[in-house]
């Protein structure tokens, strides 16, 4: 109970020291949707006075039912309202996604589907999030060939054929170990070892080609390794990061897939939705790149586990390094050179690491305390 009052404390002083909450800013920044016809309410929900719900993108989101894209969806219902945001996958969603918005059975790989869909929505935003990860693309290379790279090519053809504006997010891991790892700049050598790199270069080529050739409206981040709470992460590299987070809290215990002294790029959930939402809405002529770094912390295994034992002095962590995914993150940049995206579209990031395990340990323990009470 005492660590539960002290991480709210903290959460509340984080929170307080902060400016204005993430949601806050984005409607005090709003860019694309005319500012002066948008206006900010308390409970953060957007309210455009002079604008009527078709002026509003319609977003689909594939690969929806992943790490990030009901978080996406959450905050960008927030933004331009519940019927406005399709998530889409090609698995069965949770109850509380089922009923908290439009869901629908997307495929990317099925090219006539995914047109229906486009078309019968009226559909004008593509968030793409369906994708293979790093650690299962090197299991099995064929799907993440199929779902990354022919996914891809349908996404992009039928942008361009519908005039869509359309955000496909890349990585650390479209970085290689001939790229300058620390920091990673924007343009430089890119001979990733992974087919997951391979594809995610091969995205940003084909979607900055469209742009130039058909005028696509292609847009791009590259993201760090993401931690969430309240969504797992789909069998990537990073992933250690957020498992050590349940451990600390439910077990004491944690076993660590990567070497202690791994450091890698990383980023709390709201910083990556924020960015994401944040870019999507910048003018296209602010955007001198199409694909942009974000950066926002560092940090190794040992520098996590001395963070969180701030709050929970027990946790204890052994090392069983899987040489998988070590090889993969032994070629991934340690820190990306983000300054391209804090100038062209004002991208800053909130969470640094102390505040992202303060964070993550309020969200766990809570969660846990309110699902021990019922
Ligand atoms: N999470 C991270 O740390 C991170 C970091 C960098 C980049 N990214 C990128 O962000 C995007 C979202 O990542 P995530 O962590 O939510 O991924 P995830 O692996 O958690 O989810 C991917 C989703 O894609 C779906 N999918 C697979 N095949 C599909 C198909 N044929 N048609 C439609 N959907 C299909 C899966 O069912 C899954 O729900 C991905 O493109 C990923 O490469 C994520
Ligand atoms: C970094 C990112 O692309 C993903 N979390 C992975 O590790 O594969």
């Amino acid at each position: 109970m005492m660590l539960v009052v002290q991480l709210l404390k903290g959460a509340a002083k984080h929170a307080g020291s902060r400016p204005q909450c993430s949601v806050e800013r984005l409607f005090t920044a709003a860019r694309g949707i005319s500012s002066s016809s948008r206006q900010s309410s308390a409970s953060g929900r957007s309210q455009c006075s002079a604008c009527t719900d078709t002026d509003l993108p319609k977003v689909l989101i594939t690969g929806g039912l992943g790490q990030l894209g009901v978080g996406l969806a959450k905050m960008l219902r927030r933004r331009i309202g519940k019927n406005n945001v399709i998530l889409s996958d090609i698995r069965k969603p949770p109850n509380h996604v089922y009923h908290n918005g439009p869901f629908i059975f997307s495929d990317i790989l099925d090219y006539k589907n995914l047109r229906e869909i486009v078309v019968n929505n009226n559909i004008s935003w593509l968030v793409h999030y369906s994708a293979v990860l790093s650690a299962v693309g090197e299991n099995n290379v064929a799907l993440a060939k199929e779902v990354n790279i022919t996914g891809l090519h349908n996404i992009l053809d039928i942008a361009t054929e519908h005039g869509l504006r359309v955000f496909v997010p890349s990585t650390i891991g479209a970085f290689g170990p001939s790229s300058p790892r620390d920091p990673t700049p924007e343009l430089c050598v890119q001979r990733p070892r992974t087919i997951y790199g391979v594809s995610k270069v091969h995205a940003e080529l084909m979607g900055e080609y469209y742009h130039h050739r058909y005028g696509l409206d292609f847009r791009c981040l590259r993201y760090p390794g993401i931690i969430s709470a309240d969504s797992q992460p789909g069998g990537g590299t990073t992933d250690y990061a957020v498992q050590i987070f349940h451990a600390a809290v439910k077990t004491g215990q944690f076993e660590c897939n990567l070497r202690g002294d791994t450091r890698l790029p990383m980023m709390y959930i709201d910083d990556c939705l924020r960015a994401t939402l944040e870019f999507l809405e910048a003018p296209a002529e602010t955007l001198i790149n199409r694909t942009y770094n974000i950066n926002a912390m560092s940090f190794t295994p040992h520098d996590l586990t001395q963070e969180i034992q701030k709050f929970l002095p027990d946790l204890k962590v052994t090392y069983n390094v899987d040489p998988v995914r070590q090889a993969i993150a032994d070629g991934w940049p340690m820190a990306l050179e983000d300054s391209a995206a804090r100038r062209d579209w004002g991208w800053k990031h909130e969470y640094d690491l102390p505040e992202l395990v303060q964070t993550m340990v309020t969200h766990i323990t809570m969660g846990n305390q309110v699902a021990q009470a019922y």
